[in-house]
């Protein structure tokens, strides 16, 4: 008998005790034996859940319970999350998480005390929902020198896009639709700002690369500042604007990650990921481009990966998975200071001005656009040769376009 314990009951909690009870005997037949969901810690109670009387609120109960042998951690953040984290690790048990923000900011320690004690640490959720990419980087994918990774890795701010491109919806009005479907964060702040898939694309890069890239490393810009002009001109030239988070292998051995909204080409796959799908695409020198899609948030589809993580901890109790980075230091990352590229620039301004610093440049058509606001796509170039000639202009928005 594996005996679980899953620490907060909220979306994805909730989905984990779902998808056991309604696919328990297809799981244990994975396992060779039975799986058992025997706790479940909230701070509240849930008297009309099927799953309410196996509710507790004292924490310590599942640390010291011999018969725990796997704990499903679901509360999300880096506060309480971290302190249950190790000392479950500590207590000789194995731990699953979706917790992203927990295994950017902490993953090299745990997965480290994980080894320690002789357990696993599984974080198959973490990244891309129920899209499976943490265990193919780390064993599908191991033969190669990853290059590149990059991906639309946010569900909550592709489904925000999504609505407004399709449907002329407003920003607000989207955002209240992604959270109502149990896609945003508790605090969607970190959505919409970039910082949900600056996580996700540090776990990735310190899984490719080896070495922990901490968020506070990566610069991280969200879709705030995206505009429904900008998804209009986007259109006139057969882009959309998708929020991609990117991490590229420099010669040097340093990474340059970064989070940022970017003009898709209509022909790149990328460009077709709607709603609350992610994609991922990876670079690998022998394999060249692989890429991962699927649902990236919602309380099923990340549920099943946080269960397929059970089902691996529990077929390895005896031989633990083993997933592995060193400390990175403060020089592994380094911003895309040198990272040429085409740019999306809208502006403010006159005419004049933009013809004398971009005279190959053709302006974007949009119907209703005021008389002085002018956009265009550039040639390749780096930010700061973009930025010194954007001198006399006042831009509005400024992206890269995905080569
Ligand atoms: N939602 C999604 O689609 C996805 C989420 N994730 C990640 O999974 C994690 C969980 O997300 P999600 O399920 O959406 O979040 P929720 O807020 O829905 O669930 C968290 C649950 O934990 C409870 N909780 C808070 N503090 C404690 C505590 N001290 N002890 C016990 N329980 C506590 C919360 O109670 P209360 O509500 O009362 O605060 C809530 O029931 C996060 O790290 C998130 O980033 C990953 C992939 C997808
Ligand atoms: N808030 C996240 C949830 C999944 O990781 C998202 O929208 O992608």
């Amino acid at each position: 008998m594996v005996n679980v314990a899953i620490l907060g009951f909220g979306v994805v909690g909730s989905g984990v005790a779902e998808v056991l009870a309604t696919n328990g005997p297809h799981i244990d037949s994975k396992v060779d034996d039975l799986i058992r969901l025997k706790y479940i810690l909230d701070v509240r109670d849930f008297p009309d859940s099927p799953f309410g009387d196996k509710v507790i609120h004292d924490f310590s109960i599942i640390e010291n319970d011999p018969e725990v042998n796997i704990v499903v951690e679901t509360i999300g953040g880096a506060k309480v999350a971290l302190d249950f984290t190790r000392r479950v690790l500590k207590a000789g048990k194995s731990v699953v998480t979706s917790n992203k923000e927990l295994v950017a900011e902490h993953g090299c320690e745990l997965l480290q005390l994980a080894q320690e004690h002789g357990v696993s640490y599984l974080f198959e959720a973490s990244v891309g929902g129920g899209i499976p990419i943490i265990r193919p980087l780390n064993q599908c994918l191991a033969a190669n020198e990853i290059e590149e990774i990059s991906g639309i890795l946010n569900g909550t701010t592709n489904y925000i896009l999504t609505r407004m491109i399709r449907t002329g919806l407003s920003f607000e009005a989207a955002l209240k639709e992604a959270q109502q479907n149990g896609y945003a964060e508790q605090d969607p702040t970190a959505d919409i700002e970039g910082h949900d898939a600056c996580r996700k694309i540090c776990i990735l890069a310190s899984l490719a690369f080896g070495r922990h890239v901490y968020p506070r490393q990566v610069p991280t810009e969200g879709i705030t500042g995206v505009t429904l002009a900008d998804v209009a001109y986007a259109d006139s030239c057969g882009k959309k604007i998708k929020l991609l988070g990117r991490a590229i292998h420099r010669e040097d051995g340093k990474v340059c990650a970064f989070v940022a909204p970017h003009l898709v080409d209509g022909e790149d796959p990328l460009s077709g990921v709607e709603d609350v799908f992610n994609a991922i695409s990876v670079r690998g020198n022998a394999i060249g481009d692989v890429m991962f899609y699927g649902r990236g948030a919602g309380k099923l589809p990340t549920a099943s990966a946080v269960v397929a993580d059970v089902i691996d901890a529990a077929r390895h109790k005896d031989a633990k998975k083993r997933m592995f980075w060193e400390d990175g230091g403060e020089d592994v990352a380094v911003p895309p200071t040198d990272l040429e590229s085409a740019w999306y620039v809208r502006t403010e301004g006159r005419l004049e001005y933009v013809k004398a610093a971009f005279p190959d440049c053709p302006l974007l058509p949009r119907a209703g656009a005021p008389v002085n606001e002018f956009a265009f796509l550039t040639p390749p170039m780096t930010r700061a040769q973009l930025d010194s000639k954007l001198t006399t202009m006042a831009p509005c928005s400024v992206f890269r376009v995905l080569d």
